[in-house]
């Protein structure tokens, strides 16, 4: 079971206080963030899957035994998404969740190259999901924003046809903003991903690669040079390398921390070992993520609770960290700049306790 994932030890109030607070999500992926709902209902559209198609049979499945294991059912879900229409399904549902968190703003990670690999036509696609982003600004107010990454594990074929789906200009979606790399790290080093990231940072796009996660450092410092990263996804071993911090820091270059993604595939023990705290006091911006919500048993708003609880923070520390993730986001000035004055008055108007 996923209980032991889920923490929620921050008091009362700081919840309450969470589940309204105006927020922005970095890193959470598109499949990832397939509720238990929406993935039972495509399993029941194909009953070839392994998936189950009853949720709470789901939550045992959604427990992974190490990082390839989850790999290993993120890409059975993956599965599940066969056509346009699923897609438009899961990008819209998502965005309803994500609202209901009272997220203005996300950055969705889209893994293309599996979709268009399953078959999925790959303009149907574009327009599938730029139909789901249009609709729930329409119809939540949450502006989505697209993260394309290349599932390194899949190699330079999956990274040519990342970059050409994300800079042909008859294909780019209107709502790309940023290039990244997922799947396992080991045995993928970073250097070779570097031709494709030069071009899609040429064709205006920013450069976010996962790094750190279930490798050391060195794959940081690899993301840093090679890949040209504006921010890491997790960074977690970067607390093994102060120089590393250090240059985090002096440089602003924010880690997405995703901590209990990093207690479900295995990355780090137990939440009080996650060395999120190091982060902040060697000075490093952190932005709180959920990274592949259902499958972890969390949300954004259990993620801010763990943050609470990790880094001793009162109302303000979590507003602050909220206001962190709106800065480091590729959202327009004036954008930033209306989503941090609500998160302003939202807490100025939050009672002392
Ligand atoms: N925490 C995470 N850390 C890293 N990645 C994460 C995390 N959460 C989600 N992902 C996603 O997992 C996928 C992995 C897909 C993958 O490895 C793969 C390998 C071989 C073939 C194919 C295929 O499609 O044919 C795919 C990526 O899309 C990535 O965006
Ligand atoms: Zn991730």
């Amino acid at each position: 079971m996923t209980e032991h994932l889920v923490d929620s030890r921050a008091p009362r109030d700081l919840k309450a206080f969470v589940a309204g607070l105006p927020k922005a999500e970095l890193h959470v992926h598109h499949v990832g963030s397939a509720s238990p709902r929406i993935v039972s209902e495509l399993a029941a559209r194909h009953p070839d899957s392994k998936v189950p198609t009853d949720p709470a049979a789901l939550v045992d499945y959604f427990t992974f035994t190490d990082f390839a294991h989850f790999i290993e059912v993120y890409l059975s879900v993956v599965d599940l998404i066969r056509t346009p229409e699923d897609v438009r399904l899961l990008t819209f549902e998502v965005a309803r969740d994500l609202a209901r968190q009272q997220v203005r703003y996300a950055e969705l990670t889209i893994t293309p190259f599996s979709s268009t690999r399953r078959g999925i036509d790959e303009r149907a696609f574009m327009d599938a999901i730029e139909d789901a982003r249009k609709a729930a600004e329409a119809e939540f107010g949450t502006v989505l924003r697209w993260c394309f990454d290349i599932p390194g594990e899949a190699g330079l074929v999956a990274a040519e046809e990342t970059v050409r789906l994300a800079t042909d200009d008859r294909l780019r979606p209107e709502g790309l903003v940023s290039f990244g790399l997922g799947g396992p790290e080991v045995g993928v080093p970073r250097p070779q991903f570097k031709p494709y990231f030069d071009r899609a940072i040429a064709a205006g796009l920013h450069s976010v690669p996962h790094a750190g996660e279930t490798t050391g450092p060195e794959t940081v410092w690899d993301a840093l040079t090679h890949l040209r990263a504006e921010r890491i996804g997790h960074g977690t071993s970067s607390a093994q390398d102060p120089k590393l911090l250090a240059h985090l820091a002096e440089h602003r270059i924010p880690l997405e921390v995703c901590p209990t993604s990093n207690i479900a595939t295995r990355a780090v023990r137990t939440l009080d070992e996650h060395p999120i705290k190091k982060f902040v006091e060697a000075g490093v911006i952190v932005t709180i993520n959920s990274d592949d919500p259902p499958m972890f048993g969390t949300d954004l708003d259990n993620e801010y609770a763990v943050a609470a609880r990790l880094l001793d923070l009162d109302e303000r520390g979590l507003a602050e960290l909220a206001k962190n993730a709106v800065d480091a986001s590729f959202l327009d000035e004036a954008g930033k700049a209306r989503i941090k004055d609500e998160i302003d008055a939202y807490t100025v108007r939050w009672p002392d306790r």
